[in-house]
């Protein structure tokens, strides 16, 4: 593969902090509810959506080989987009930031077991990526009938490894 190469970095709250939130249990406030039988875990992930509603759906997810050749990214621009994977295996998580051309330069990160994401609402990310196997996820995103779906389409192709990858 000849495309510019990119390696994937642990998700932290504050590496992903530009483009939206961390699901985890980790890194945040937490309290006992219920009389003390269950804790809540606060992740701050906020959902936004704008002339529709909040829907949860299920995504089934196949995994993806690498290094993974990134030509494309999307965004949506009437809603957040939250995935809370149900099975314990890592994904990959690829944004970008806005510029007047369009999305630069992807960051990717991989994601801890149990470790979920929200993207804030307008934010370039790349679409559902497993990595080892096939992955369902609590999706909470936009339902509505407006328009949620922008593609950007890169010139050159991103070549996206995994860390500790030797190629
Ligand atoms: N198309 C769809 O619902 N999924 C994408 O938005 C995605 O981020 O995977
Ligand atoms: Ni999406």
């Amino acid at each position: 593969m000849t495309g510019r190469k990119i390696v994937a970095h642990p998700l932290t709250r504050e590496g992903f902090a530009p483009f939206g939130a961390v699901i985890d249990k980790e890194g945040g406030e937490s309290y006992p509810i219920n009389g003390g039988k269950a804790r809540r875990f606060h992740a701050r992930a906020k959902t936004d959506v704008l002339d529709g509603a909040v829907v949860l759906n299920i995504f089934e997810g196949a995994p993806y080989l690498f290094p993974l050749k990134l030509e494309l990214v999307e965004r949506h621009p009437h809603g957040s987009q939250a995935f809370m994977p149900l099975t314990l295996a890592p994904f990959l998580v690829v944004v970008a930031e806005d510029t007047p051309d369009g999305p630069g330069e992807p960051r990717a990160f991989v994601t801890h077991s149990g470790q979920g994401v929200s993207y804030n609402r307008n934010t370039w990310h790349g679409v559902l990526m497993p990595i080892e196997e096939v992955q369902d996820f609590l999706v909470v995103d936009y339902g509505g009938d407006q328009k949620n779906l922008e593609e950007f389409r890169f010139e050159q192709p991103w070549e996206i490894h995994l860390p500790g990858m030797t190629v």
